[in-house]
């Protein structure tokens, strides 16, 4: 099948090289002539394992090209995706101008029938607007349909090719049977619904996982006053299968871009049928807390932040990306800085991106020149380098051997055998100095 993917994005372009690499011809779209130019010169505007060598393949392969000119990209297409980002509004509302922009220039460019797919996050009714967009442009014949995606950074690959299913919210059968006949290769179950319907599983999708988190993170607060361990309250509500033990591991919250903003707007929407989302608009209160608890249990550390040297370990919002939207680390790191602290942070491939968003952020490439000399380490992403680190190292070069663990990453035991003051999220607090 020949398909156009506008946007290049994390979706877009991990999802059009999917589809390239199940015997499509694609073509991906995007307006930005940087990422475009990189593309084609073999190089990946964004850090996705596994992302480099996919593309490289279907480059290679004559199924995937890489173009900023819309009109090339959709001619031939039966199918276009539109995966072009969703921002919130100052409000929390999504915000569609890419999306119409998007959906009047496909209007202008319609040559024969083609079905218009939304993979990007939009409100329920969306695909009706993209719909009278296009319609105000064109006499040509067209579907719009739903296809949401339901990859995550990191591992946006394997989710993909491995998807646990495939949402597609249609108006015609002739959508239906083009949709589901390119996801034949995923071998997956397909849910076929209306496009409203499609719309909303993705809202409901997301701000249910981001309810998990801020439930185990509320009972992780309460074990800390109770002598309980939320890693085992977790293991143990998870052997529950009605329960399941995903998405059950207490932290700082969640960061990303898609939880807070899809969150937001998923209230949004409700308000704008006059309806009150009690449950999720807590459970964005309970993330944005959260993050501030870290800098609380800072603070029972060490009194005084000031002048004090922290070293941050992780700033992405999650381990194996570069993403830097609305990682936890930037509101954590900004509170440290107004206490008087000093920061000094790392992160195996975020730092860039991360000083792009963090006035005056001082990083180090190497994780012991990191925490040299620091008066607390700070954990915020449980990268393997994290993971790996060697304690009896930290001990030598720390200024103060305490461990504050945004992440749960170190067992007590280990904390016991190396001497560190040691904080983490739903357990007790050790001091073992
Ligand atoms: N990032 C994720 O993990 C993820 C997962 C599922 C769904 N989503 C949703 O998918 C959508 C895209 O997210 P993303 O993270 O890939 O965004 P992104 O910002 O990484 O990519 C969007 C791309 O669209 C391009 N673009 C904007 N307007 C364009 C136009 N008129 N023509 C061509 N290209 C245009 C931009 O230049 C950019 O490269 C959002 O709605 C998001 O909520 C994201
Ligand atoms: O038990 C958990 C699981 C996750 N997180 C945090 O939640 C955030 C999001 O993690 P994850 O869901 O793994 O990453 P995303 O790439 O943001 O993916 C989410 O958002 C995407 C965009 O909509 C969806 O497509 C995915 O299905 C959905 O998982 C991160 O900050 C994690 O640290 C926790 O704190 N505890």
């Amino acid at each position: 099948m020949n398909i156009c993917v506008i946007g290049t994005g994390y979706v877009g372009l991990v999802s059009g090289t999917c589809f390239s690499d199940t015997g499509n011809q694609v073509t991906c779209v995007d307006l930005d002539q940087r990422k475009v130019d990189m593309l084609k010169n073999g190089e990946i505007p964004i850090y996705e394992p596994g992302l480099k060598e996919l593309v490289e393949k279907n480059v290679k392969a004559g199924r995937l090209t890489f173009t900023t000119n819309l009109t090339d990209g959709m001619k031939e297409a039966e199918v276009i995706f539109v995966a072009v980002g969703t921002p919130p509004k100052e409000n929390g509302e999504a915000d569609l101008q890419y999306i119409e922009a998007v959906a009047s220039q496909i209007g202008e460019q319609l040559n024969d029938y083609k079905v218009i797919v939304t993979k990007s996050t939009v409100p329920v009714g969306t695909g009706q607007k993209i719909k009278d967009i296009i319609k105000s442009k064109t006499n040509v014949e067209f579907d719009v349909a739903s296809n949401p995606e339901f990859l995550r950074e990191g591992s946006a690959i394997y989710d993909t090719q491995n998807m646990e299913r495939a949402v597609i919210g249609v108006e015609s059968k002739k959508a239906e049977e083009l949709l589901t006949k390119l996801h034949e290769p995923f071998q997956t179950e397909v849910v076929v619904t209306n496009i409203e319907t499609a719309e909303m599983i993705k809202y409901a999708s997301n701000a249910f996982l981001a309810t998990k988190i801020s439930f185990i993170n509320e009972i992780a607060n309460i074990c800390e006053q109770v002598n309980a361990d939320v890693t085992e309250v977790a293991r143990g509500m998870g052997l529950d299968s009605r329960i399941g033990s995903k998405f059950l591991q207490a932290g700082i919250g969640y960061g990303g871009s898609c939880f807070p903003k899809d969150t937001r707007a998923i209230i949004k929407i409700a308000e704008q049928v006059g309806y009150d989302f009690k449950v999720v608009r807590n459970v964005e209160e309970v993330n944005n807390d959260q993050r501030y608890r870290m800098v609380e249990k800072l603070k029972q550390a060490l009194g005084s932040l000031e002048g004090k040297k922290i070293a941050v370990i992780g700033l992405a919002f999650k381990p194996n990306t570069d993403d830097m939207r609305d990682a936890p680390s930037i509101d954590i790191i900004r509170e440290i800085k107004k206490l008087g602290g000093e920061v000094v942070a790392f992160d195996p491939v975020a730092s860039d991106n991360a000083k792009k968003v963090i006035e005056g952020l001082v990083t180090a490439a190497d994780i012991y020149d990191t925490i040299s000399e620091a008066d607390a380490v700070l954990i915020l992403t449980e990268w393997k380098e994290v993971q790996q680190i060697d304690l009896a190292k930290v001990k030598k070069v720390v200024k103060e051997p305490i461990i504050i663990d945004g992440r749960n990453v170190f067992s007590l035991d280990a904390m016991e055998q190396y001497g560190f003051y040691y904080d983490s999220i739903g357990r007790k607090t050790v001091d073992f100095r």
